[in-house]
């Protein structure tokens, strides 16, 4: 008997990098750009329904029902496939929204693959990350899950190996919206190419930063604090910010020190997602 209930991760992503070559006629900026997971994020859960209903059981403060990615993700899954079965979806939410550390675009990747699944399309990953690029330009390197270096809006993606270090990342309590950012006339949007390899180290810039600290003073503090003990990054657009230590007890130990004023967590850098070695399990 095929499986009816799933629950899976959802996991977190971090821009080890991020450079803007450009602006496109359709006003969306060529990237460049290193995304790795973090194994640490939302859990999903799923169960199939027979009446072609999708919903999502688990509120979201200021995201109607409808707009959610999950719902969306579902119900396009559903059209294009011809499936006649729905589901009932529930998630524990951890992943700060308006982070940079892509938690909607996760949500939607683990919601394809999981309904891949239980719905048995028997899509392949080709079309599931088409399908997914049409949701959010993050949401295919999480249907692949393998960290990237991607070029395009962040769909060509070439699978690379960074170091997975433990990292902190601070948490400012502030929704940093990605449109905003990138429609700042003082943008940086002329960075040149790089190659992919060797793969850029992990020192590379983020050509939001100087947009987002100006804008977010809360961000530029964190950045400050975590910068005492590290080189400290800013994932995406913001406003979450992070740092790399080589044990999880050294990151703990500043984290600890840090946690006493701001909001953050301590998690492992992964270039396989947890949500494809938890399929893998399945398989
Ligand atoms: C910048 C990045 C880097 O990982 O991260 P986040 O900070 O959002 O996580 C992403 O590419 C974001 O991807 P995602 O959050 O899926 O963006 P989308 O929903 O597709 O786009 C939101 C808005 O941002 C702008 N946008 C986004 C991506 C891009 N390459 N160029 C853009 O100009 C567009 O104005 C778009 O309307
Ligand atoms: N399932 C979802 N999880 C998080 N945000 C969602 C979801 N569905 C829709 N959104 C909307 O997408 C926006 C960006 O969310 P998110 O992907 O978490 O941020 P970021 O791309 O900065 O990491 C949110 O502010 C919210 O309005």
């Amino acid at each position: 008997m095929p499986a009816t209930r799933l629950t899976l991760p959802s996991p977190a992503k971090l821009n080890l990098m991020l450079h803007i070559l450009g602006r496109r006629e359709d006003g969306y900026h060529e990237l460049q750009t290193l995304f790795q997971f973090l194994d640490y994020g939302d859990e999903i859960t799923f169960a199939v329904r027979d009446d072609g209903v999708i919903r999502l059981h688990t509120e979201f403060e200021g995201v109607p029902h409808d707009s959610n990615l999950i719902v969306k993700a579902a119900k396009k899954l559903q059209e294009q496939s011809g499936c006649s079965l729905g589901i009932d979806i529930w998630i524990e939410k951890i992943l700060p929204m308006g982070g940079g550390i892509g938690g909607g675009s996760s949500n939607a990747a683990t919601t394809l693959l999981g309904l891949n699944h239980l719905w048995q399309l028997g899509w392949d990953e080709d079309r599931l990350a088409a399908l997914g690029l049409t949701l959010g330009a993050d949401v295919p390197v999480f249907v692949r899950g393998h960290a990237a270096f991607a070029e395009g809006v962040g769909e060509k993606l070439t699978p690379v190996d960074p170091e997975e270090p433990w990292y902190v990342v601070l948490v400012p309590q502030v929704s940093v919206s990605t449109a905003e950012i990138f429609s700042d006339p003082l943008l940086t949007r002329n960075s040149s190419p790089i190659k992919v390899r060797p793969v850029p180290k992990g020192n590379s810039r983020n050509d939001c930063l100087p947009v987002v600290t100006r804008r977010y003073p809360d961000v530029r503090n964190a950045l400050n604090l975590l910068g005492k003990f590290t080189e400290a990054k800013l994932t995406g657009t913001g406003s979450c910010v992070f740092g790399g230590f080589p044990s999880k007890a050294e990151a703990d130990k500043v984290s600890a020190l840090l946690t006493e004023t701001l909001t953050g967590f301590v998690a492992k850098g992964s270039n396989v997602s947890m949500l494809h070695r938890k399929l893998q399990g399945l398989l």
